[in-house]
């Protein structure tokens, strides 16, 4: 189909498909997996479960399915137990294929135990959230959260495919909707002013016409960043400008205990203060902040903390991300709105500025 996309890794390539019919080619790809002799297995959790059941019944028919509970507290060592017990007990071999359905926790959580699983067995991500859609199915981060941080175990595991099937959005939830629209802005401010700017001049919903073509875009840009630096390794820039407000938002997630803010809401509230950060860098205008702030209030999200959190807490929690380096803490500012970098040597005081502008104590 000319709408797909790739993400060209040598061998490890994989297309990001559209179909107009999810369940239709999902069960075509499962017919010719099962026809070529590969178990198949799926993952996924309760809400999917409950509100694509239909998708769920007439995609994959009886395919052996663990269900897990939906939420944040899911990606945890224990969960990835119960998956590679799963995975075991139906004597899944390195030629089966792990199905996962759901959000970035499923995502996460499947690839990593995909990733781990006899060293290493294929798995298929179809996202049912916005969020997944747009940036969690693609680029191959999987993972688990850690009591001391987010994110902190993980592996680079590439799916085999992903099937990114809009239909799955009109039972999501406005909340989940507006978490996956955090992440689009990010792609705007981060690499594309015109996405931006599009997103600011007028808000994009579940029923915009102009969806597709920002999900679409936002995969482009995701697979672009990824073939360049598939591994986060670049000395400066890179992959690392996907986490552009994420050392804030983790921190954020972290400090809550992963029950207040969703992910999406962090990363929020998290592009505010890389904004605020960049001002005080002298990087940006006063106004540019407002054009964010506005932006991200016109999504239905977050642009401050709901309730005050310890500023020390906080800071200690951006001291465990992995883009750190021996200099310190390493944050990803903007140059402009659309253009981003990396940047050390930010001092604390700086950092604890911004903290408390968005509401921290
Ligand atoms: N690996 C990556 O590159 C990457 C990128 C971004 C985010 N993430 C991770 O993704 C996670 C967040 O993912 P998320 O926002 O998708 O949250 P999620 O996976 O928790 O899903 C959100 C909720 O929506 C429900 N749901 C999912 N699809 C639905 C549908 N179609 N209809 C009704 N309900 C549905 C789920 O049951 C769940 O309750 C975080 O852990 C974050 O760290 C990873
Ligand atoms: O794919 C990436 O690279 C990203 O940074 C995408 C982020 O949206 C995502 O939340 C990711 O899981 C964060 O990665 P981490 O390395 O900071 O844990
Ligand atoms: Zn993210």
């Amino acid at each position: 189909m000319t709408n797909d996309l790739a993400v060209e890794l040598g061998e490890k390539s994989y297309p990001i498909t559209f179909p107009a019919d999810a369940t239709v080619a999902i069960r075509e790809r499962l017919a010719a997996t099962v026809a070529g002799g590969r178990s198949s297995v799926l993952l996924t959790d309760d809400g999917v479960a409950r509100a694509q059941s239909k998708f769920l019944a007439d995609a994959f028919g009886a395919t052996p399915r663990l269900i897990l509970s939906a939420g944040e507290r899911t990606k945890s060592l224990e969960s990835l137990g119960k998956v590679l017990d799963f995975l075991a007990a139906n004597r899944v071999n390195r030629q089966g294929v792990l199905w996962v359905v759901g959000g970035g926790v499923m995502g996460d959580l499947g690839g990593f135990s995909a990733a781990s699983y006899l060293r290493g067995i294929q798995y298929v991500q179809i996202p049912t959230t916005l969020l997944a859609m747009v940036d969690s199915s693609v680029g191959g981060k999987t993972g688990i959260n850690l009591t001391a941080g987010k994110n902190l175990v993980g592996a680079f595991h590439h799916p085999g495919a992903v099937f990114i099937g809009r239909e799955f959005l009109q039972t999501l939830p406005p909340r989940e909707f507006a978490a996956g629209m955090a992440e689009i802005i990010k792609y705007g401010l981060l690499g594309d002013q015109e996405l931006f700017g599009q997103l600011e001049a007028r808000p994009v919903d579940v029923r915009s016409a102009e969806l597709p073509a920002v999900i679409r875009r936002c995969c482009q840009l995701k697979a672009e960043i990824v073939k360049a630096d598939e591994f986060e390794r670049a000395a400066e820039g890179g992959r690392a400008l996907l986490n552009l407000g994420h050392t804030f938002g983790h921190a954020i997630e972290q400090v809550t205990g992963y029950t207040t803010y969703l992910h999406g809401e962090g990363v929020a509230i998290g592009l505010v203060a890389a904004a605020r950060l960049s001002h005080k860098l002298g990087l940006l205008a006063p106004a540019d902040i407002e054009r964010v702030e506005r932006t991200v209030a016109a999504h239905n999200l977050p642009i401050r903390l709901r309730g005050p959190l310890p500023l020390a807490e906080l800071q200690n929690a951006t001291t465990r991300d992995k883009k750190n380096r021996a200099g310190g803490v390493r944050f990803v500012v903007m140059n402009s709105l659309g253009q981003a970098a990396t940047r050390s040597g930010v001092a604390p005081s700086t950092v604890e500025a911004v903290w408390r502008e968005v509401g921290a104590v």
